[in-house]
């Protein structure tokens, strides 16, 4: 607990917002979340969570005391810190639109007054934004004095599904701006840092954890690193997507090239899971943003290009697999298991799902999906394609000729497979996240790598 609470804002309750609400609060601070969208703040106000996160219901109902939630900007006039944490989507040519920033912005302005107040951007935004944003508010706030009113970018690292672990835990905070505002978030941060909080039920501390590195930097830097390390990552994974592709051709197994190469600590073992290749609402919209950047000033970016072309192609090998197997699609009854772009998330956006959906019934083929959280989200937001949702994993192998798993949640990695198959009318897997581990009595096919297999089975 903090020994010197502050008041804070929280602009966008959203997946980011949320976290950031939940660990303020939990670390002492008092906040208050605001969104937009009244439907949200309602929602909160009842106590509910508007999405899946594990963890996330019991952190917030715990620190409650703390929090509050608004659609009024209010409360920015008592605050000693402001978040942004509004979205920054793609626009159509990759360039992040930052209305929401700009609208964030233009609504904090007039609350700004005589004390110190830092204002944070956490959204993900482009190399110059956090200037533009400070210009913004120069221009819009009668009340601004450049010398308190400080805009300062300090990116957000979590991963939906484990946002708590990594808010609570994280491997280093980076906080960009003039020293004087940076002093203001170490003070913010301060139990963060020295990890003095008690760790909650729904987080428990990982034991081999310590404490967090500080990255104090200029806010060009913090808005770059939020960007290169996005890209990394999705380099990763598209690198071990193309290794895999020639590890099926010459016989190697993509698993065991990962943990020889990762074990080397100048690569390291993590994302390199090779699969259906990354979807999500960063990955792809961060590699196209800083593509975006490099081309406002006539900077070519080869190798991110080669790793979104991967992922393209990564979703067209698991069609590839299927059409080796069936030949024709039409008339077939295919089945997708997992619809969210990984486990642990009701989050629909860019989902491997989606591009497969859509691909197969271009193809002729009748899809069935199955998701353990995301049904209900899909219904809303997948409106524009033809599937039909299963009622259970059952109902979704059903007399199916070949069963897609595209998102590997635990309920399929446990899944009793040779019960199941007994429904379906074709024995096709593909198995594009690589989660089955036994022989069982149909044509598995995996990514990079041979299926286990017991006795081969003929495909009817
Ligand atoms: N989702 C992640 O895992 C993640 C992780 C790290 C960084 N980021 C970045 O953080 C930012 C937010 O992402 P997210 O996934 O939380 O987005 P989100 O879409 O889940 O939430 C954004 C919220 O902002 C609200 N909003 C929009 N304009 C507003 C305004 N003017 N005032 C108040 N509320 C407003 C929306 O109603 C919405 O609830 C993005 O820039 C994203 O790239 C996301
Ligand atoms: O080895 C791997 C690891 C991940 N993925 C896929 O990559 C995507 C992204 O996964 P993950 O990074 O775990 O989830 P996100 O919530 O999208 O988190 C990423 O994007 C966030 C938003 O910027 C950042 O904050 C995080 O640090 C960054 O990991 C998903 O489709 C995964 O299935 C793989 O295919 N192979």
């Amino acid at each position: 607990m903090t020994k010197d609470p502050m008041t804070v804002a929280v602009i966008g309750t959203g997946y980011v917002g949320l976290g950031t609400a939940a660990l303020l609060a939990h670390i002492g601070h008092t906040v208050t979340g605001i969104d937009i969208s009244e439907e949200k703040i309602n929602l909160l106000r009842a106590g509910q969570v508007p999405i899946h996160e594990p963890g996330l219901d019991d952190l917030l109902a715990s620190v409650q005391d703390r929090l509050t939630w608004t659609t009024s900007y209010d409360s920015v006039h008592t605050a000693d810190v402001i978040f942004i944490c509004v979205g920054t989507p793609p626009g159509p040519d990759g360039t992040p639109d930052l209305q929401y920033v700009v609208s964030a912005a233009a609504r904090i302005a007039p609350h700004l007054n005589g004390h110190a107040q830092v204002i944070v951007n956490k959204s993900t935004v482009p190399i110059g934004t956090g200037d533009y944003v400070q210009r913004l508010l120069e221009d819009h706030a009668p009340g601004y004095d450049h010398e308190r009113h400080r805009v300062v970018s300090n990116p957000e690292f979590l991963r939906e599904g484990t946002a708590l672990q990594d808010s609570l835990y994280p491997d280093r905070i980076v906080l960009g701006g003039h020293p004087d505002a940076l002093q203001i978030m170490a003070r913010l941060y301060a139990p963060l840092i020295e990890q003095t909080f008690t760790a909650p039920a729904a987080a428990p501390r990982p034991e081999t954890y310590t404490r967090p590195t500080v990255v104090n930097t200029t806010l060009q830097s913090a808005e770059m690193i939020k960007y290169a390390a996005n890209a990394f990552l999705a380099l990763k994974i598209s690198f071990a997507n193309e290794i895999a592709g020639l590890c099926e051709r010459v016989g190697a197994d993509i698993e065991e090239v990962a943990t020889g190469i990762g074990l080397d600590g100048r690569i390291g073992t993590r994302f390199l899971n090779a699969g259906a290749g990354w979807g999500g609402s960063c990955f792809g919209k961060d590699t196209a943003g800083l593509i975006s950047a490099g081309r406002e000033h006539g900077y070519d970016m080869p190798i991110l290009q080669a790793a979104i072309d991967i992922n393209t192609r990564q979703r067209q090998v698991i069609i590839d697999k299927l059409m080796r197997q069936l030949r024709t699609l039409k008339g077939k009854r295919v089945t997708v298991l997992g619809m969210a772009f990984k486990p642990d998330t009701d989050d629909l956006r860019d989902a491997p799902a989606h591009d497969l959906i859509t691909r197969l019934h271009q193809l002729g083929a009748t899809v069935t999906a199955h998701d353990p959280i995301a049904m209900p989200r899909a219904a809303r937001e997948w409106t524009h394609l033809t599937y039909r949702e299963a009622s259970s994993v059952q109902d979704a192998l059903h007399r199916a000729d070949a069963v897609i798993i595209v998102t590997e949640w635990s309920d399929y990695r446990t899944l009793d497979w040779n019960a199941h198959l007994k429904g379906m009318r074709g024995r096709l897997i593909i198995d594009a996240r690589n989660i089955i581990r036994t022989p069982i009595d149909a044509h598995v096919e995996q990514i990079g790598r041979e299926a286990p297999v017991g006795e081969r089975r003929a495909l009817t």
